[in-house]
């Protein structure tokens, strides 16, 4: 089979949410290539927690089973995080259903995910490996739906500021230009990763970030690489400052961002439109704007939402592989 949700921009593109529907219920979620929890606010969660959130009521599931001594605890690059006990239920993605998935039952969540009241949780899309259920580790949608699904794959259609999709099943040529191409994924770290070392800004000369590695990550807002690239990068635009008190590279909101080309398992060049770069105004008047491209202080390069509104990517969790082409 196959199924198809929404994937609905909030509060200016930070966060994409898709409806899932659980044991009869609705709930809007994060889709996740960076984790691998399926985890949701629910009925056990202390009422200020839940406050402003639809949450799952476990006491109205028929089909919800809870698993004895089972417990989670994950924590994010960004701070936040959550944990609870867990239970199995019948989890239907727009049509694509897994009987027994685990529902990771929050029965504690950090105050950014209290605060963030359009997210009831999260559907991690990595590999099963990261998986934080103990005693015993526990698969993820993807995983579980995988044999019943028409291909093993599902894609991530993300827009800027417009509704995008998520397909499990199928990759919908109509969605993108061009031939796909496709890298290998290094699975090792439990993430949909590839080397990225070359990137070029605009029709500049390329550069290098010997042994770069990227991860494809639908759950980070914006594309965070090596300081070396952001410095090449933004010293193509005109007043760009790296601003600590904001806490990254602004530059006025007016700048015609170049382009960006970054490598993808040394197989192809993949594009990042300059528009999408321009992520958001930090001040009221909009004449400074934050760059959605920013330097993580490690190898592994994290390409979030960002990378996302530019191409239209392919999980293939049959190949281990990935696919990118320039939405249509
Ligand atoms: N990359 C995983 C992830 C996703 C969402 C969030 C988050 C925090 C507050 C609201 O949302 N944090 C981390």
């Amino acid at each position: 089979g196959t199924g198809k949700v929404t994937a609905t921009p909030i509060n200016g593109d930070v966060e994409y949410l898709s409806p899932v529907n659980i044991g009869g219920q609705t709930l809007n979620l994060d889709f996740d290539s960076g984790s691998s929890d399926l985890w949701v606010f629910n009925s056990q969660l202390s009422t200020a927690s839940q406050t402003g959130h639809t949450v799952f009521n476990v006491a109205k599931s028929q089909t919800l089973q809870m698993m004895t001594g089972a417990t989670y605890s994950i924590s994010y690059g960004d701070g936040s995080g959550s944990a609870g006990n867990v239970g199995t239920d019948t989890v239907n993605i727009g049509g694509a259903t897994v009987t027994s998935q685990a529902i990771e039952l929050a029965t504690a969540v950090s105050a950014s995910f209290v605060e963030d009241t359009a997210s009831n949780g999260l559907v991690g899309l990595a590999f099963s490996k990261l998986n934080t259920v103990k005693p015993t580790q526990q698969k993820t949608f993807f995983d579980n739906a995988m044999p019943n699904l028409a291909e093993p794959v599902f894609t991530a259609d993300l827009r800027s500021n417009a509704v995008g999709a998520y397909e499990f099943g199928a990759i919908d040529t109509s969605k993108f230009n061009g031939t796909m191409q496709w890298a290998a994924v290094n699975t090792t770290n439990g993430f949909w990763q590839f080397s990225s070392e070359k990137f070029q800004v605009g029709d500049a000369t390329p550069m290098a970030v010997p042994g770069g590695q990227a991860i494809a990550d639908t759950g980070t807002t914006l594309m965070l690489t090596s300081a070396a690239v952001v410095n090449a990068y933004y010293a193509n635009v005109q007043g760009a400052v790296n601003d600590q008190q904001v806490g990254g590279v602004t530059f006025p909101c007016n700048s015609q961002l170049p382009d960006l080309q970054f490598d993808v398992g040394g197989s192809f060049m993949a594009n990042v439109k300059g528009s999408d770069i321009n992520f958001a105004p930090v001040d009221n008047a909009g004449t400074t704007c934050f760059g959605g491209v920013q330097a993580i202080q490690s190898n592994l390069q994290i390409y979030g939402d960002i990378m996302f509104k530019s191409q239209f990517v392919a999980f293939n969790g049959g190949n281990n592989s990935i696919g990118m082409a320039p939405h249509q």
